[in-house]
């Protein structure tokens, strides 16, 4: 089977073995989908699960490869519930269906933990709580990039790409590069307090997304408890809501 999660920057895809186990997986900037050569191993696939929250514009694009490669495909949507998680957004279909996905695969992974904190660090960094075998709520924050572009496109002088993480920063670059660092794991840091305020537990902490490799060393240093980096937690969420259809 096929899983793929089109974000608002790039599209991540992933092969599935009948076991479960993936066998390729791929990324491609969302720009570049009118340049993307098929891969031969989609055409072992016979049906494909799409996430799209990236808009018309990439759901068409999608549509066109997929029909190319010859394979039936179905969207993935949010529900109320999916393999025993609920999902308490007021309007459980409105809740982007790459946090369903991610939360899915994440609860399966940690089915006999308290709690979970579910990042999801994309274009924009989503910070989702899963507890009693509920998605109870979460954050959505600007990714790394959003704030640092902000930043850049907003002041003058300030110019964050080549900063580097500081404690107590001391050129313009280092601080803002450490200012959208600290929001982010700011962001995260306290969500999880009132998480485990909230379950008195300490949650386990996974982490997804094209900045995931980035935050983990510190949100490391920050968290007792190591957080997990989850690559494929969204195409794995994927791969579970359809294999629970059939
Ligand atoms: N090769 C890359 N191209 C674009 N963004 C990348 C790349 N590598 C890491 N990133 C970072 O990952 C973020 C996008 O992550 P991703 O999970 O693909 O987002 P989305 O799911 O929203 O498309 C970007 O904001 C950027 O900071
Ligand atoms: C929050 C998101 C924009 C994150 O998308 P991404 O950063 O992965 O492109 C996406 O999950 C979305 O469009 N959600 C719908 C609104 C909601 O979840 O409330
Ligand atoms: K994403």
């Amino acid at each position: 089977m096929l899983a793929i999660d089109s974000g608002n920057t790039r599209t991540k895809w992933a092969v599935f073995a009948d076991d479960g186990r993936i066998q390729e997986a791929g990324v491609c900037l969302n720009a570049e989908l009118a340049a993307f050569v098929i891969p031969p191993s989609w055409q072992l696939c016979k049906h494909a699960i799409v996430a799209n929250v990236a808009g018309e514009r990439v759901a068409a694009s999608m549509t066109a490869l997929l029909k190319k490669a010859g394979l039936s495909y179905v969207w993935a949507k949010a529900e109320a519930e999916t393999l025993g998680l609920k999902n308490k957004y007021e309007v459980p279909e409105s809740l982007g269906v790459d946090r369903w996905a991610a939360l899915l695969a994440a609860f399966k992974r940690y089915l006999n933990q308290p709690a979970c904190l579910v990042v999801n660090a994309g274009t924009a960094l989503t910070i989702d709580a899963i507890y009693q075998n509920a998605f109870i709520g979460g954050l959505i924050v600007p990714g790394f990039s959003m704030m640092q572009n902000a930043l850049l496109q907003n002041t003058s002088a300030v110019n964050p790409q080549s900063g580097q993480a500081k404690t107590f920063p001391l050129n313009t670059a280092d601080a803002s590069y450490s200012g959208v660092l600290s929001a982010i794991v700011g962001a995260i840091v306290m969500q999880a307090d009132k998480l485990e305020s909230h379950c008195q537990d300490v949650p386990t902490v996974v982490i997804t997304g094209g900045d995931a490799a980035m935050l983990m060393p510190i949100l490391t240093q920050v968290f007792g408890a190591k957080p997990v980096l989850a690559d494929n937690l969204v195409l794995e969420g994927l791969y579970l809501m359809e294999r629970a259809k059939s």
